[in-house]
Formats: C-alpha cells, sequence, structure tokens
C-alpha cells in the first residue's frame, strides 16, 4: 500500500482554563490574523512537542504553564491546493501556570466565559466562535465541557480531521485555501487509553508513524465514502 505523502507540519495549541474562564488570544499578525484561537505555534527541530506548546504560550501570552492536560489532535487539509501540507496540530489545555498573561506583539489575550455559562452569570464575554478557525466549534465547546460547569475526572481525547474546500471567506472578503470544510472525521475517547482501534489516545502514543498510518486510513476512509 502507498504511504500517503503530503508533507505535515506539526504545530501545538494551548486553551488556558481557571476556574470560570477560558483564555483565548487575539492573533495580531501572520497566519490567522484577526481570529481567536488558543495559543501555539510551530513545533522547532531538537524540540519536543510539549516543549513546543509551552514556548509559544510563553512567547504569546508570557505566562509558563505549570499542567498541560492533553486533549488531542486536529489533522488539517485543504483540497483546494494539492501543494498546501497537512497540518497537524496537538491540542492542550493548561489550568495552572506561573505569571499573568500580558499582550504581546502577536497574540492580545481575552479571557471569556465558557459555553456553559449563562449570559447574566458572568462578566467575561461569550466565545466568539464566529470570529475563530471554523473547526473550533466543533472540538473545543466538547474539551470546555470537561471543565465546566464542574471539573469532571479523567480526561476526553479526539482526532478531528478536516479537509477544507477553499473558498471566499466572509469574515475576510478573501479567497482561502482554509475555508468551507468539505470532509469531516471526530473520533471522541474519554480517558486517554487506547481504545479497540488504537487509537493513542496518549501524546507520546502518537509517535510519527502512527500519525502517519492515521491519516492514511482516513484519506481512504474519505475517498471510499466520496463514491
Ligand atoms: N483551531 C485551528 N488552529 C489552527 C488552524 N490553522 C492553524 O495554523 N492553527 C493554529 C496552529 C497554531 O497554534 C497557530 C498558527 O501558528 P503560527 O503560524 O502563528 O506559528 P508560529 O508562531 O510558529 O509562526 P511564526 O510566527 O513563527 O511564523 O494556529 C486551524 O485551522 N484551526
Amino acid at each position: 500500500m502507498a504511504s500517503y505523502t503530503a508533507t505535515r507540519k506539526l504545530y501545538t495549541l494551548i486553551v488556558p482554563v481557571d476556574s470560570q474562564r477560558v483564555l483565548l488570544g487575539y492573533k495580531k499578525r501572520g497566519f490567522g490574523e484577526g481570529k481567536y484561537n488558543g495559543f501555539g505555534g510551530k513545533v522547532e527541530p531538537g524540540e519536543t512537542i510539549a516543549e513546543g506548546a509551552i514556548r509559544e504560550l510563553e512567547e504569546e501570552a508570557c505566562i509558563k504553564a505549570k499542567n498541560l492536560p492533553y486533549h488531542g489532535i486536529l489533522f488539517l487539509e485543504s483540497t483546494a491546493d494539492s501543494k498546501a501540507p497537512i497540518l497537524e496540530i496537538h491540542v492542550f489545555t493548561a489550568t495552572e501556570w506561573a505569571g499573568e498573561p500580558m499582550e504581546t506583539e502577536e497574540m492580545r489575550p481575552v479571557w471569556f466565559a465558557p459555553p456553559s455559562t449563562t449570559h447574566d452569570s458572568s462578566d467575561s464575554p461569550a466565545i466568539p466562535f464566529q470570529n475563530m478557525w471554523e473547526e473550533s466549534r466543533e472540538w473545543l465547546p466538547l474539551v470546555l465541557a470537561f471543565y465546566f460547569p464542574t471539573p469532571r475526572r479523567g480526561k476526553i481525547q479526539f482526532a478531528h480531521h478536516v479537509t477544507f474546500k477553499g473558498g471566499l471567506n466572509p469574515e475576510t472578503g478573501l479567497e482561502d485555501i482554509w475555508h468551507g470544510i468539505d470532509r469531516k472525521f471526530v473520533k471522541w475517547l474519554e480517558s486517554g487509553r487506547k481504545d479497540d482501534e488504537g487509537f493513542p489516545g496518549d501524546l507520546e502514543d502518537w509517535t510519527e508513524e502512527v500519525r502517519e498510518q492515521w491519516i492514511e486510513k482516513r484519506m481512504m476512509a474519505f475517498e471510499k465514502n466520496k463514491m
């Protein structure tokens, strides 16, 4: 069987939460400018995914994560450009950190009320899903449901594979290859252990090889569904 060979780019994303609120960053420049998102960026050569996640959070919001619950992986690809890499984004929360969130050149941190909060009971605004990457509204509420309204035991993990067909992005008025969800696959697991299908719940189990196999499996399933 031929391996799926599109280049893959490794990213991290941390969503800090306190007992009542969710911290997102308003991206001031570069890729995703004008959108709210968690904090993260490319994993650099020589660092682990977790090290990259902690470094990016500190660079973008000036806080140093003291814990890093792992929640899973987003595989994002665009069929609008055959040369576009697959983005592999490893998603974490952080519930403890050192320092206070501060605005940086890249990001403006803003506290939001989790989706489970009624408007009147919070001083913070609701999460602006309409102003975020469009797949965020699928996985973020479920990750947050693990913390709000009351924290649950264990952990929740997902693999979310989305292809975008590209199109005019109404928010920016520009053609955008990372816009217009075409196909999607979401796998959820509560606990972090492997399930019968071998879903690699923990970060250390998502090795390079496993990620490649996972993508290949999903691509084949997507193709089958199309026919
Ligand atoms: N939820 C979501 N996050 C995304 C998508 N695309 C995408 O890059 N991200 C995340 C991954 C990273 O956390 C962040 C992009 O990181 P970045 O381009 O700022 O990376 P960086 O800081 O290393 O970049 P640079 O300024 O050094 O060039 O946005 C998407 O479609 N959905």
